[in-house]
């Protein structure tokens, strides 16, 4: 099974280093680990490094991947189109990136499997420069799965949606990683969705890892105060689950 480790992963953008020393051991199959901190920190920088859309220094491990030069996945933050494609064409240009263009019927079954599991098969011929920004992001996400990477780098994939849709979301996501042993990082704002569909945490601050280890160890009353600045408590909610209750900025 796949497994993804970092070591002193550094990027810059031009001369300018925004990253340096990021390690993290061996990330298992099917886990889910989320990337946090502050606005301006790392964290996209850290998941393009990963995907080799930056370069830098260090190393990122990946043993065992079943997809050659398509086994990591980076699903941007910004997912703005304006390529003139349906939905659905451009979900069978994802899942044909880097392969042949022949096209499987297997391939047809698995883009209407995704398109229903994300409940957006109603846009399949609805052009991307025609969705709203909620429907872009979902978009995006089955842009993303329709490649079954081994590795899914998810940045603030929740950002625009409804409530109940970033609950859908990251429940599918998580039991496909489950089921599939896919690899998969989250970059959030959403420390409630850490704390909820996270089993790790990476804190990124000021371009360095200030913290990583299981969420439940990271997300404390003292990281949000040294990081997000902010007093905070973590209690349980009446189900017993871990909230992240804000008191105020300091
Ligand atoms: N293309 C670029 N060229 C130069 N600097 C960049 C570029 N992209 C990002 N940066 C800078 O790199 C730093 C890290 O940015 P990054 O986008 O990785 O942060 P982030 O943690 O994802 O932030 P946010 O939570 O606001 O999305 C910031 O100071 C940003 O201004």
């Amino acid at each position: 099974m796949v497994s993804l480790s970092l070591r002193d992963v550094g990027a810059s953008y031009g001369r300018t280093t925004v990253l340096s020393k990021v390690g993290i051991d061996p990330l298992s199959p099917g886990s889910v680990t989320a990337v946090i901190g502050p606005n301006a920190a790392g964290k996209s920088t850290l998941f393009k490094r990963i995907a080799g859309l930056l370069a830098g220094p260090g190393t990122v491990e990946l043993s065992n991947k079943t997809r050659g030069d398509r086994a990591i996945c980076y699903m941007p933050q910004d997912t703005g189109s304006n390529v003139v494609l349906t939905v659905y064409e451009s979900l069978l240009l994802s899942a044909k990136q880097g392969g042949g263009w022949r096209v499987h019927d297997d391939e047809l079954f698995e883009i209407d499997s995704i398109l229903a599991s994300l409940r957006i098969e109603n846009l399949a011929f609805r052009g991307l420069d025609a969705l709203s920004g909620g429907q872009r992001q979902l978009v995006s996400l089955g842009q993303a799965l329709v490649r079954k990477p081994d590795v899914l780098l998810m940045d603030e994939p929740t950002s625009a949606l409804d409530l109940h849709r970033q609950i859908d979301v990251l429940d599918f996501v998580g039991n496909l990683a489950t089921r599939t042993g896919m690899i998969v990082l989250i970059a959030l704002h959403d420390l409630n969705h850490a704390l909820r569909y996270c089993s790790n945490t990476i804190v990124i601050a000021n371009g360095e890892m200030v913290a990583s280890g299981t969420t439940a160890s990271v997300i404390t009353t003292a990281m949000l105060r040294d990081i997000y600045r902010i007093d905070a408590r973590i209690e349980p909610c009446s189900r017993g689950r871990p909230m992240v209750i804000v008191d105020g900025a300091l």
